[in-house]
Protein backbone atom coordinates (compact mmCIF):
# COMPACT_ATOMS: atom_id res chain seq x y z
CA UNK A 1 0.00 0.00 0.00
CA UNK A 2 1.13 3.30 -0.76
CA UNK A 3 2.55 5.69 2.24
CA UNK A 4 0.65 9.11 2.80
CA UNK A 5 4.08 10.82 1.87
CA UNK A 6 4.53 8.93 -1.32
CA UNK A 7 0.69 9.63 -2.20
CA UNK A 8 1.64 13.38 -1.47
CA UNK A 9 4.72 13.39 -3.62
CA UNK A 10 2.71 11.92 -6.71
CA UNK A 11 -0.08 14.77 -5.93
CA UNK A 12 2.64 17.27 -6.02
CA UNK A 13 3.97 15.39 -9.26
CA UNK A 14 1.13 15.89 -10.38
CA UNK A 15 0.37 18.88 -9.95
CA UNK A 16 3.78 20.33 -11.12
CA UNK A 17 3.31 18.46 -14.39
CA UNK A 18 -0.41 20.46 -14.56
CA UNK A 19 0.25 23.87 -13.33
CA UNK A 20 3.01 26.71 -15.33
CA UNK A 21 5.79 27.00 -12.74
CA UNK A 22 4.22 30.69 -11.74
CA UNK A 23 1.11 28.87 -10.54
CA UNK A 24 2.78 26.89 -8.18
CA UNK A 25 2.67 29.54 -5.79
CA UNK A 26 -0.89 29.29 -5.23
CA UNK A 27 -0.78 25.56 -3.97
CA UNK A 28 -0.60 25.27 -0.23
CA UNK A 29 0.58 22.31 1.45
CA UNK A 30 -2.83 19.69 2.89
CA UNK A 31 -5.27 19.84 0.50
CA UNK A 32 -3.96 21.00 -3.26
CA UNK A 33 -5.85 23.03 -5.15
CA UNK A 34 -5.49 20.76 -8.12
CA UNK A 35 -7.37 18.50 -5.57
CA UNK A 36 -10.67 20.74 -5.17
CA UNK A 37 -13.77 20.20 -7.24
CA UNK A 38 -13.87 23.81 -8.60
CA UNK A 39 -14.64 24.01 -12.42
CA UNK A 40 -12.22 26.93 -13.02
CA UNK A 41 -13.09 30.80 -13.64
CA UNK A 42 -16.58 31.99 -13.89
CA UNK A 43 -17.46 34.10 -17.35
CA UNK A 44 -15.91 37.59 -17.44
CA UNK A 45 -12.99 39.54 -18.30
CA UNK A 46 -9.31 38.48 -17.50
CA UNK A 47 -7.08 40.56 -15.85
CA UNK A 48 -3.39 41.63 -15.05
CA UNK A 49 -2.04 44.43 -12.90
CA UNK A 50 1.68 44.51 -13.50
CA UNK A 51 3.28 46.45 -10.38
CA UNK A 52 0.80 44.54 -8.19
CA UNK A 53 3.16 44.65 -4.78
CA UNK A 54 3.37 48.56 -5.03
CA UNK A 55 1.57 51.45 -3.53
CA UNK A 56 -0.93 51.69 -6.17
CA UNK A 57 -1.14 47.83 -6.95
CA UNK A 58 -1.92 46.50 -3.79
CA UNK A 59 -5.72 48.74 -3.30
CA UNK A 60 -5.82 48.31 -7.03
CA UNK A 61 -5.17 44.54 -6.70
CA UNK A 62 -8.04 44.55 -4.25
CA UNK A 63 -10.41 46.31 -5.72
CA UNK A 64 -9.83 44.39 -8.98
CA UNK A 65 -10.50 41.13 -6.61
CA UNK A 66 -14.37 43.09 -6.00
CA UNK A 67 -14.95 44.03 -9.51
CA UNK A 68 -17.84 41.26 -10.59
CA UNK A 69 -16.78 41.39 -14.62
CA UNK A 70 -13.36 40.11 -13.73
CA UNK A 71 -12.79 36.14 -13.35
CA UNK A 72 -9.28 35.65 -13.45
CA UNK A 73 -6.92 38.43 -11.84
CA UNK A 74 -3.18 37.75 -12.68
CA UNK A 75 -1.05 39.75 -10.03
CA UNK A 76 2.71 40.31 -11.52
CA UNK A 77 5.79 42.41 -10.00
CA UNK A 78 9.53 41.80 -9.56
CA UNK A 79 8.98 42.07 -6.23
CA UNK A 80 6.11 40.51 -3.29
CA UNK A 81 3.60 39.01 -5.65
CA UNK A 82 3.38 35.95 -3.39
CA UNK A 83 2.15 37.73 -0.09
CA UNK A 84 0.06 40.33 -2.22
CA UNK A 85 -1.56 37.46 -3.84
CA UNK A 86 -1.99 35.03 -1.24
CA UNK A 87 -3.64 38.11 0.79
CA UNK A 88 -6.03 38.80 -1.58
CA UNK A 89 -6.73 35.33 -2.72
CA UNK A 90 -8.84 34.54 0.24
CA UNK A 91 -11.27 37.39 -0.28
CA UNK A 92 -15.10 35.71 -0.84
CA UNK A 93 -15.42 37.47 -4.22
CA UNK A 94 -15.62 35.81 -7.69
CA UNK A 95 -11.99 36.43 -9.78
CA UNK A 96 -9.50 33.65 -9.10
CA UNK A 97 -6.02 34.56 -8.43
CA UNK A 98 -2.92 34.04 -9.59
CA UNK A 99 0.64 35.33 -8.62
CA UNK A 100 3.82 35.69 -11.00
CA UNK A 101 6.55 36.94 -9.70
CA UNK A 102 10.09 38.18 -12.12
CA UNK A 103 10.53 38.72 -15.64
CA UNK A 104 10.97 34.82 -15.74
CA UNK A 105 7.07 34.65 -15.37
CA UNK A 106 5.72 38.40 -17.48
CA UNK A 107 4.49 36.05 -20.37
CA UNK A 108 2.62 33.32 -17.89
CA UNK A 109 1.20 36.83 -16.41
CA UNK A 110 0.25 38.44 -19.63
CA UNK A 111 -0.88 35.24 -21.46
CA UNK A 112 -4.85 35.59 -22.45
CA UNK A 113 -5.34 39.29 -21.01
CA UNK A 114 -8.53 41.11 -21.73
CA UNK A 115 -7.28 43.93 -19.87
CA UNK A 116 -3.61 44.79 -18.55
CA UNK A 117 -3.17 47.45 -15.84
CA UNK A 118 0.12 49.01 -15.52
CA UNK A 119 1.20 50.86 -12.38
CA UNK A 120 4.76 49.79 -12.08
CA UNK A 121 7.75 52.08 -11.64
CA UNK A 122 8.80 54.82 -9.50
CA UNK A 123 6.52 57.48 -7.73
CA UNK A 124 7.82 61.12 -7.01
CA UNK A 125 9.63 62.34 -4.01
CA UNK A 126 9.17 65.88 -3.14
CA UNK A 127 10.76 68.81 -5.46
CA UNK A 128 10.87 65.93 -8.35
CA UNK A 129 8.40 66.73 -11.48
CA UNK A 130 6.90 63.52 -13.18
CA UNK A 131 9.39 63.72 -15.66
CA UNK A 132 11.82 63.03 -13.73
CA UNK A 133 10.84 59.62 -13.35
CA UNK A 134 11.42 58.95 -16.62
CA UNK A 135 15.19 57.35 -17.07
CA UNK A 136 13.72 54.60 -15.06
CA UNK A 137 9.98 54.34 -16.21
CA UNK A 138 10.95 54.47 -19.22
CA UNK A 139 12.56 51.02 -19.19
CA UNK A 140 10.01 49.33 -17.03
CA UNK A 141 7.11 49.97 -19.55
CA UNK A 142 9.15 49.47 -22.67
CA UNK A 143 10.16 46.09 -21.06
CA UNK A 144 6.45 45.17 -20.08
CA UNK A 145 4.79 46.32 -23.39
CA UNK A 146 7.19 43.92 -25.01
CA UNK A 147 5.41 41.39 -23.12
CA UNK A 148 2.25 42.86 -23.72
CA UNK A 149 3.28 42.53 -27.73
CA UNK A 150 4.39 38.96 -27.55
CA UNK A 151 1.46 37.76 -25.11
CA UNK A 152 -1.55 39.42 -25.28
CA UNK A 153 -2.02 42.21 -28.34
CA UNK A 154 -5.49 42.57 -28.40
CA UNK A 155 -5.55 43.51 -24.77
CA UNK A 156 -6.23 46.57 -24.13
CA UNK A 157 -4.08 48.52 -21.92
CA UNK A 158 -4.21 51.02 -18.63
CA UNK A 159 -0.80 53.00 -18.33
CA UNK A 160 -0.38 54.68 -15.03
CA UNK A 161 3.18 54.57 -14.83
CA UNK A 162 4.09 58.45 -14.50
CA UNK A 163 4.93 60.62 -16.91
CA UNK A 164 1.78 59.13 -18.45
CA UNK A 165 2.62 61.99 -21.04
CA UNK A 166 5.45 60.49 -22.31
CA UNK A 167 4.75 56.53 -21.28
CA UNK A 168 1.68 56.45 -23.55
CA UNK A 169 4.09 57.43 -26.90
CA UNK A 170 6.66 54.59 -25.46
CA UNK A 171 4.06 51.84 -25.64
CA UNK A 172 2.99 52.93 -29.00
CA UNK A 173 6.46 53.03 -30.51
CA UNK A 174 7.11 49.29 -28.93
CA UNK A 175 3.45 48.21 -30.12
CA UNK A 176 4.62 49.87 -33.59
CA UNK A 177 7.80 47.89 -33.68
CA UNK A 178 6.22 44.74 -32.72
CA UNK A 179 3.13 45.34 -35.32
CA UNK A 180 0.90 44.59 -32.99
CA UNK A 181 -0.02 48.87 -32.52
CA UNK A 182 -4.01 49.02 -32.48
CA UNK A 183 -4.18 52.88 -31.08
CA UNK A 184 -7.89 52.11 -29.64
CA UNK A 185 -6.24 50.09 -26.95
CA UNK A 186 -3.90 51.84 -25.79
CA UNK A 187 -4.98 54.24 -23.08
CA UNK A 188 -3.51 56.55 -20.79
CA UNK A 189 -4.82 56.69 -17.37
CA UNK A 190 -6.02 60.36 -16.39
CA UNK A 191 -8.82 59.64 -14.27
CA UNK A 192 -7.63 60.40 -11.07
CA UNK A 193 -7.44 64.29 -12.85
CA UNK A 194 -11.05 63.97 -13.22
CA UNK A 195 -11.82 62.55 -10.25
CA UNK A 196 -10.00 65.15 -8.16
CA UNK A 197 -11.45 67.73 -10.56
CA UNK A 198 -14.92 66.39 -9.29
CA UNK A 199 -13.85 66.61 -5.78
CA UNK A 200 -12.91 70.23 -5.59
CA UNK A 201 -15.97 71.46 -7.49
CA UNK A 202 -18.07 70.04 -5.61
CA UNK A 203 -16.52 71.25 -2.90
CA UNK A 204 -16.63 74.87 -3.79
CA UNK A 205 -20.36 74.43 -5.60
CA UNK A 206 -21.50 72.73 -1.91
CA UNK A 207 -22.66 69.71 -4.57
CA UNK A 208 -22.15 65.82 -3.86
CA UNK A 209 -19.17 64.68 -5.90
CA UNK A 210 -21.14 62.18 -7.74
CA UNK A 211 -23.23 64.46 -9.23
CA UNK A 212 -20.34 66.14 -10.41
CA UNK A 213 -19.25 65.62 -14.35
CA UNK A 214 -15.61 68.33 -14.64
CA UNK A 215 -13.90 67.10 -18.23
CA UNK A 216 -10.49 67.27 -17.88
CA UNK A 217 -8.47 67.28 -21.24
CA UNK A 218 -4.63 67.88 -22.17
CA UNK A 219 -2.34 65.26 -20.51
CA UNK A 220 -1.34 64.33 -16.69
CA UNK A 221 1.34 66.68 -15.27
CA UNK A 222 1.12 69.98 -14.35
CA UNK A 223 -0.34 72.69 -17.12
CA UNK A 224 -0.98 70.41 -19.30
CA UNK A 225 -3.98 69.40 -17.10
CA UNK A 226 -6.59 71.52 -17.96
CA UNK A 227 -10.01 71.25 -16.63
CA UNK A 228 -12.78 72.35 -18.71
CA UNK A 229 -14.73 74.42 -15.96
CA UNK A 230 -17.04 75.74 -18.33
CA UNK A 231 -17.99 72.67 -19.31
CA UNK A 232 -18.72 71.21 -15.52
CA UNK A 233 -22.55 69.79 -15.47
CA UNK A 234 -24.34 70.14 -14.02
CA UNK A 235 -24.55 73.34 -15.59
CA UNK A 236 -22.98 76.35 -13.17
CA UNK A 237 -21.11 79.28 -12.78
CA UNK A 238 -17.80 80.26 -11.08
CA UNK A 239 -16.20 83.76 -10.19
CA UNK A 240 -12.49 84.29 -11.35
CA UNK A 241 -11.15 84.06 -8.11
CA UNK A 242 -12.90 80.16 -8.39
CA UNK A 243 -11.57 79.68 -11.62
CA UNK A 244 -8.19 80.68 -10.45
CA UNK A 245 -7.94 78.53 -7.39
CA UNK A 246 -9.72 75.54 -8.93
CA UNK A 247 -7.28 75.36 -12.11
CA UNK A 248 -4.14 75.67 -9.76
CA UNK A 249 -5.54 72.72 -7.65
CA UNK A 250 -6.35 70.38 -10.16
CA UNK A 251 -3.24 71.02 -11.51
CA UNK A 252 -1.21 70.59 -8.27
CA UNK A 253 -3.24 68.03 -6.84
CA UNK A 254 -0.70 65.25 -7.27
CA UNK A 255 1.69 67.64 -5.99
CA UNK A 256 -0.26 67.98 -3.36
CA UNK A 257 -0.43 64.54 -2.14
CA UNK A 258 3.56 64.24 -2.75
CA UNK A 259 4.32 67.54 -0.24
CA UNK A 260 1.95 65.48 2.25
CA UNK A 261 3.30 62.44 2.37
CA UNK A 262 6.93 64.13 2.14
CA UNK A 263 8.73 61.38 0.38
CA UNK A 264 7.32 58.38 1.32
CA UNK A 265 5.60 58.47 -2.28
CA UNK A 266 2.29 59.99 -4.51
CA UNK A 267 -1.02 58.84 -4.66
CA UNK A 268 -1.91 55.69 -4.13
CA UNK A 269 -5.51 55.56 -2.82
CA UNK A 270 -6.86 57.66 -4.70
CA UNK A 271 -4.96 56.44 -7.98
CA UNK A 272 -6.00 52.83 -7.20
CA UNK A 273 -9.84 54.19 -6.90
CA UNK A 274 -9.89 55.99 -10.08
CA UNK A 275 -7.63 53.00 -11.59
CA UNK A 276 -10.64 51.16 -10.70
CA UNK A 277 -13.28 53.21 -11.78
CA UNK A 278 -11.67 53.71 -15.68
CA UNK A 279 -10.89 49.95 -15.65
CA UNK A 280 -14.41 49.06 -14.75
CA UNK A 281 -15.69 51.31 -18.05
CA UNK A 282 -13.30 49.97 -20.03
CA UNK A 283 -14.62 46.48 -18.66
CA UNK A 284 -18.18 47.83 -19.39
CA UNK A 285 -17.35 48.69 -22.77
CA UNK A 286 -15.56 45.41 -24.01
CA UNK A 287 -18.67 43.35 -22.47
CA UNK A 288 -20.74 45.68 -24.86
CA UNK A 289 -22.77 48.06 -22.63
CA UNK A 290 -23.37 51.28 -24.99
CA UNK A 291 -22.55 55.05 -24.04
CA UNK A 292 -19.67 55.05 -21.85
CA UNK A 293 -17.46 58.15 -21.91
CA UNK A 294 -14.39 58.89 -19.92
CA UNK A 295 -11.51 61.29 -20.52
CA UNK A 296 -8.26 59.63 -21.37
CA UNK A 297 -4.62 59.89 -23.00
CA UNK A 298 -5.21 58.58 -26.57
CA UNK A 299 -3.72 58.66 -30.17
CA UNK A 300 -5.69 61.81 -31.25
CA UNK A 301 -6.73 64.00 -34.27
CA UNK A 302 -8.16 66.62 -32.23
CA UNK A 303 -5.77 68.67 -31.57
CA UNK A 304 -2.30 68.75 -34.03
CA UNK A 305 -0.05 66.73 -31.43
CA UNK A 306 -0.46 62.59 -31.62
CA UNK A 307 -1.49 62.07 -28.21
CA UNK A 308 -4.30 64.32 -26.54
CA UNK A 309 -6.35 63.46 -23.18
CA UNK A 310 -10.47 64.13 -24.73
CA UNK A 311 -13.16 62.58 -23.73
CA UNK A 312 -13.10 59.07 -25.20
CA UNK A 313 -16.32 56.74 -26.27
CA UNK A 314 -15.46 52.99 -24.54
CA UNK A 315 -16.66 50.10 -26.60
CA UNK A 316 -15.68 46.45 -27.84
CA UNK A 317 -12.04 47.72 -28.97
CA UNK A 318 -11.62 49.89 -26.71
CA UNK A 319 -11.40 54.03 -27.30
CA UNK A 320 -13.78 53.31 -30.39
CA UNK A 321 -14.36 57.26 -30.73
CA UNK A 322 -12.45 60.08 -29.54
CA UNK A 323 -14.81 62.79 -28.74
CA UNK A 324 -13.72 66.73 -29.76
CA UNK A 325 -12.94 69.49 -27.33
CA UNK A 326 -15.94 71.31 -27.23
CA UNK A 327 -16.38 75.34 -26.88
CA UNK A 328 -13.79 77.03 -24.33
CA UNK A 329 -13.29 80.18 -23.07
CA UNK A 330 -10.41 82.16 -23.22
CA UNK A 331 -9.27 81.25 -20.16
CA UNK A 332 -9.07 77.88 -21.53
CA UNK A 333 -8.05 78.94 -24.85
CA UNK A 334 -4.72 80.36 -23.63
CA UNK A 335 -4.40 77.27 -21.08
CA UNK A 336 -4.67 75.25 -24.09
CA UNK A 337 -1.87 76.77 -26.09
CA UNK A 338 0.62 76.01 -22.92
CA UNK A 339 -0.79 72.69 -22.59
CA UNK A 340 -0.08 71.87 -26.38
CA UNK A 341 3.63 73.19 -25.71
CA UNK A 342 4.80 71.07 -22.91
CA UNK A 343 3.00 67.87 -24.11
CA UNK A 344 4.33 68.17 -27.75
CA UNK A 345 7.83 67.93 -25.92
CA UNK A 346 6.97 65.33 -23.72
CA UNK A 347 5.59 63.31 -26.51
CA UNK A 348 8.52 63.47 -28.64
CA UNK A 349 10.79 62.64 -25.61
CA UNK A 350 8.87 59.10 -25.54
CA UNK A 351 8.82 58.92 -29.20
CA UNK A 352 12.78 59.17 -29.45
CA UNK A 353 13.11 56.80 -26.59
CA UNK A 354 12.63 53.55 -28.64
CA UNK A 355 13.25 55.35 -32.06
CA UNK A 356 16.68 56.46 -31.15
N1 LIG B 1 -1.46 58.19 -13.88
C1 LIG B 1 -1.66 58.68 -12.67
O1 LIG B 1 -2.60 59.43 -12.45
C2 LIG B 1 -0.76 58.28 -11.54
C3 LIG B 1 -1.16 58.53 -10.21
C4 LIG B 1 -0.34 58.11 -9.17
C5 LIG B 1 0.89 57.49 -9.45
N2 LIG B 1 1.25 57.27 -10.74
C6 LIG B 1 2.51 56.59 -11.07
O2 LIG B 1 2.35 55.18 -10.85
C7 LIG B 1 3.64 54.60 -10.64
C8 LIG B 1 3.61 53.66 -9.44
O3 LIG B 1 3.36 54.39 -8.26
P1 LIG B 1 3.35 53.63 -6.82
O4 LIG B 1 3.05 54.66 -5.81
O5 LIG B 1 2.51 52.41 -6.90
O6 LIG B 1 4.89 53.20 -6.71
P2 LIG B 1 5.50 52.03 -5.82
O7 LIG B 1 6.98 52.20 -5.82
O8 LIG B 1 4.81 51.96 -4.51
O9 LIG B 1 5.11 50.72 -6.63
C9 LIG B 1 5.62 50.45 -7.89
C10 LIG B 1 5.70 48.96 -8.06
O10 LIG B 1 6.23 48.71 -9.37
C11 LIG B 1 7.08 47.58 -9.25
N3 LIG B 1 7.98 47.48 -10.37
C12 LIG B 1 9.16 48.12 -10.57
N4 LIG B 1 9.73 47.68 -11.70
C13 LIG B 1 8.90 46.76 -12.23
C14 LIG B 1 8.93 45.95 -13.38
N5 LIG B 1 9.95 46.01 -14.24
N6 LIG B 1 7.91 45.11 -13.60
C15 LIG B 1 6.86 45.05 -12.74
N7 LIG B 1 6.78 45.78 -11.62
C16 LIG B 1 7.79 46.63 -11.37
C17 LIG B 1 7.76 47.76 -7.92
O11 LIG B 1 8.33 46.53 -7.46
C18 LIG B 1 6.63 48.26 -7.05
O12 LIG B 1 5.97 47.20 -6.40
C19 LIG B 1 4.61 55.76 -10.50
O13 LIG B 1 5.28 55.97 -11.72
C20 LIG B 1 3.70 56.95 -10.21
O14 LIG B 1 4.26 58.18 -10.57
C21 LIG B 1 0.46 57.66 -11.78
O1 LIG C 1 1.85 63.37 -8.73
C1 LIG C 1 2.38 62.28 -8.97
O2 LIG C 1 3.60 62.14 -9.09
C2 LIG C 1 1.53 61.04 -9.04
C3 LIG C 1 0.34 61.18 -9.93
O3 LIG C 1 0.68 61.55 -11.23
C4 LIG C 1 -0.72 62.09 -9.37
O4 LIG C 1 -1.28 62.90 -10.11
O5 LIG C 1 -1.04 61.95 -8.17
Amino acid sequence: MQSTSEANQRIARIAAHLHPPSLQMEENSGLRRSMCRAKGAAPGFKVAILGAAGGIGQPLSLLMKMNPLVSVLHLYDVVNTPGVTADVSHMDTGAVVRGFLGQAQLDDALTGMDLVIIPAGVPRKPGMTRDDLFNINAGIVRTLCEGVSRCCPKALVNLISNPVNSTVPIAAEVFKKAGTYDPKRLLGVTMLDVVRANTFVAEVLGLDPREVDVPVVGGHAGVTILPLLSQVKPPCSFSPEEITYLTNRIQNGGTEVVEAKAGSGSATLSMAYAAVKFADVCLRGLRGDAGIIECSFVASQVTELPFFATKVRLGRNGAEEVLPLGPLNEFERAGLVKAKKELAESIQKGVSFIKK
